[in-house]
């Protein structure tokens, strides 16, 4: 299987080292070489980790040496599957995949890994709507088992087949919904998160207590203000106002904090600052 990603962020590097652990020839591309850089020391610093847990089949070599990385977009063209994951705004994404349908080969398949963005939209620039799919993997994508796959209005049963079989192999549970906005995962996630960045504007706990809270009485592996700064708060944004737009309800408001932190250039863990401090941006 020739599996292309592109984004070589968070999730973008994560979906590559997956991609490459199951044995896939792996194609990944950023903008730029530094970005690219920076994708590789993060799926080696994971790949090391987990050889050293004993969770690896093959050698950090091995896996690594299956990924290529470029900036060209012409590097797709004999791609089986090409799983977008750039930022989280749908101007941008549509130019990509208006792009990508024209460069990747009439068979390829073309999945983006949204977190809320409608998928029928998406699927329509790319020109390609019945080979066109939402695959939504989890943060941090080498350790969390779901893979949510999101049918748009005009995907074909053999692209979800495909793309379910494909989930599978890189050792992931695939459950499926249907395109409404933020999906299942995020509509439930994400007004939990703004609830909490309410409650620090309207001063009704610490964020520390806030996270305490939620980890310990909720039993939460993260609180939800350090979950919010591991996403991204830029992130967290985007899809709030997908989801106050899409689905035209006041509950699903940004809270004007989240807003200005974003302006604040404060983007959690990525920015090296959000409701916390990080040591490394
Ligand atoms: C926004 C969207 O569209 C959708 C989303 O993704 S929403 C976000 C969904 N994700 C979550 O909700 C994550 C919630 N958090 C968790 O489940 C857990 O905190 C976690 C799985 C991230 C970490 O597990 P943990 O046991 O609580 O913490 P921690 O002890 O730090 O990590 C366990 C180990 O995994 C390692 N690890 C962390 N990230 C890793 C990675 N990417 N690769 C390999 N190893 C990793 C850590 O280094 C640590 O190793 P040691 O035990 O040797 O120190
Ligand atoms: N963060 C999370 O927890 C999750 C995020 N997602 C989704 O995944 C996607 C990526 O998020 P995440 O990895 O967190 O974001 P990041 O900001 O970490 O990474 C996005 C990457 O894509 C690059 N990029 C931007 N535009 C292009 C382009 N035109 N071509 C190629 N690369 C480009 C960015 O470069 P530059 O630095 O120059 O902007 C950056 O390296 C978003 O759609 C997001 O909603 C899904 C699940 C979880």
């Amino acid at each position: 299987m020739k599996f292309g990603v592109i984004g070589a962020g968070q999730m973008g590097a994560g979906i590559a080292q997956v991609a490459a652990q199951a044995g896939f020839t792996v194609v990944l591309r950023d903008v730029e070489e530094r970005f690219l850089q920076r994708g590789r020391s993060v799926i080696e610093r994971s790949l090391a980790k987990l050889h050293e847990k004993g969770k690896l089949d093959a050698t950090p070599e091995d896996v690594i040496g299956r990924v290529s990385f470029t900036t060209a977009l012409e590097d797709f063209a004999a791609c089986d599957v090409v799983v977008e994951a750039i930022v989280e705004d749908e101007a941008v994404k549509k130019a990509l995949f208006a792009d990508l349908g024209r460069i990747v080969q009439p068979s390829g398949i073309l999945a983006s890994n949204t977190s809320s963005i409608p998928i029928t939209s998406l699927a329509t620039a790319s020109g390609r709507p019945e080979r066109f799919i939402g695959m939504h993997f989890m943060n941090p994508v080498p350790l969390m088992a779901l893979v949510e796959v999101i049918r748009g209005y005009a995907t074909s049963d053999e692209t979800a087949a495909f793309v379910v079989d494909a989930a599978r192999r890189m050792g992931k549970t695939p459950l499926s919904c249907n395109d409404f906005p933020g999906f299942v995962s995020n509509r439930v996630l994400m007004p939990m998160i703004n609830e909490a960045i309410q409650c620090v504007m309207e001063g009704v706990a610490e964020p520390e207590a806030i996270d305490g809270i939620m980890k310990l009485g909720m039993n939460h592996p993260m609180g939800p203000l350090t979950l919010a700064d591991f996403i991204g708060l830029d992130t967290c944004l985007a899809i709030m106002e997908v989801l106050h737009r899409g689905l035209g309800d006041d509950k699903y408001r940004p809270s004007p904090l989240l807003r200005k932190m974003v302006q604040a250039g404060l983007l959690g863990r990525k920015s090296g600052r959000g409701f916390y401090t990080y040591g490394t941006a």
